[in-house]
């Protein structure tokens, strides 16, 4: 199989935080969501990738390549951005098309035009008095806009409404249709990665929980609610994590573990999540 993305034990220690030994594999024509709490280390992660921070040890490889021994070629073809728009504030449009260009040698004009009138940006307007929707899909429509085949996005969607949010989905999900493109996303908002990721990985105070398909991942749990005596009959080893409720308890199960009298609701990633990481966890 062709990874787009490929991290083996990575590690990098700061004072009182340990990136410690990760290992993620994301196939080519593929998203992976990244989730965390804040704090899990997803930004760390995200800069080593991306080679602007020294890692202690450990591999990454993008599009097949060593990132930190990559020629200029390979950074042409990796979309980035981050949750904060980094374009200076007095350029419009058609000033940061003039310099994109001279930046990336595979910068397209048409396509930048083709995003940009899309999401509905002004070529006149400067920056400066774009809102943070607007920011934010100037930003993605640079990432997209110079023959990217990864797209690395760290937060890009924080901080829109729902109805920019989908928009923005709906790009992600075109630019992967030929299987060729890949997006690696780190984000809060789980619903929206639920709605687009084919891999999600789950990163907690610095180490991987789990690094799974996302179809995978929502066949085999789901959340039991029944009381504290019904708790107890079932095998131990199929619960990950519990907490009471006004009516018993509810506890993220392995479903085959279950036994059929018991009912068993679907479980969001959001719950998965939540669950592997409550005090309640056997
Ligand atoms: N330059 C640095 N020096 C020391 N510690 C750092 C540095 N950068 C990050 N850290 C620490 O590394 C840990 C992980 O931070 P990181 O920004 O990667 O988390 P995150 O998962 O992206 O969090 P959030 O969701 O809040 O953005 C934190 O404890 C942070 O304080």
């Amino acid at each position: 199989m062709d990874y787009a993305l490929e991290i083996r034990n990575l590690t990098k220690k700061y004072n009182g935080f340990t990136l410690d030994h990760i290992n993620l594999a994301l196939p080519s024509g593929c998203i992976m969501g990244f989730i965390g709490e804040n704090g899990a280390g997803k930004t760390t992660t995200i800069k080593l990738i991306l080679d602007l921070i020294k890692k202690d040890s450990g591999e990454i490889y993008i599009l097949g390549e060593e990132i930190s021994k990559s020629q200029r070629i390979l950074k042409e073809k990796i979309g980035v951005v981050m949750d904060e728009c980094c374009f200076p504030e007095n350029l419009d449009i058609k000033e940061i098309n003039f310099i994109m260009k001279k930046i990336y040698k595979t910068w397209d004009e048409s396509l930048f035009r083709q995003y940009y009138t899309r999401f509905g940006l002004k070529e006149k307007q400067p920056v400066k008095e774009y809102s943070r929707g607007m920011k934010m899909k100037l930003s993605i429509t640079c990432a997209l806009s110079h023959g990217s085949q990864i797209l690395i996005l760290d937060e890009a969607t924080s901080g829109l409404d729902p109805i920019v949010r989908d928009e923005i989905l709906d790009v992600f999900l075109e630019f992967i249709q030929d299987e060729r493109h890949s997006i690696f996303i780190s984000s809060h908002i789980i619903s929206d990665l639920e709605k687009i990721c084919d891999y999600i990985t789950f990163l907690h105070k610095g180490k991987i929980i789990f690094n799974d398909s996302k179809d995978l991942l929502l066949e085999k749990y789901g959340v039991l609610k029944c009381s504290e005596s019904e708790l107890k009959t079932v095998d131990s080893s199929a619960i990950i994590g519990y907490r009471k409720s006004g009516f018993g308890v509810e506890a993220l199960v392995e479903r085959e573990k279950i036994a059929g009298s018991l009912l068993v609701d679907p479980a969001s990633i959001e719950d998965i999540m939540l669950y592997y990481i409550r005090e309640g966890k056997k």
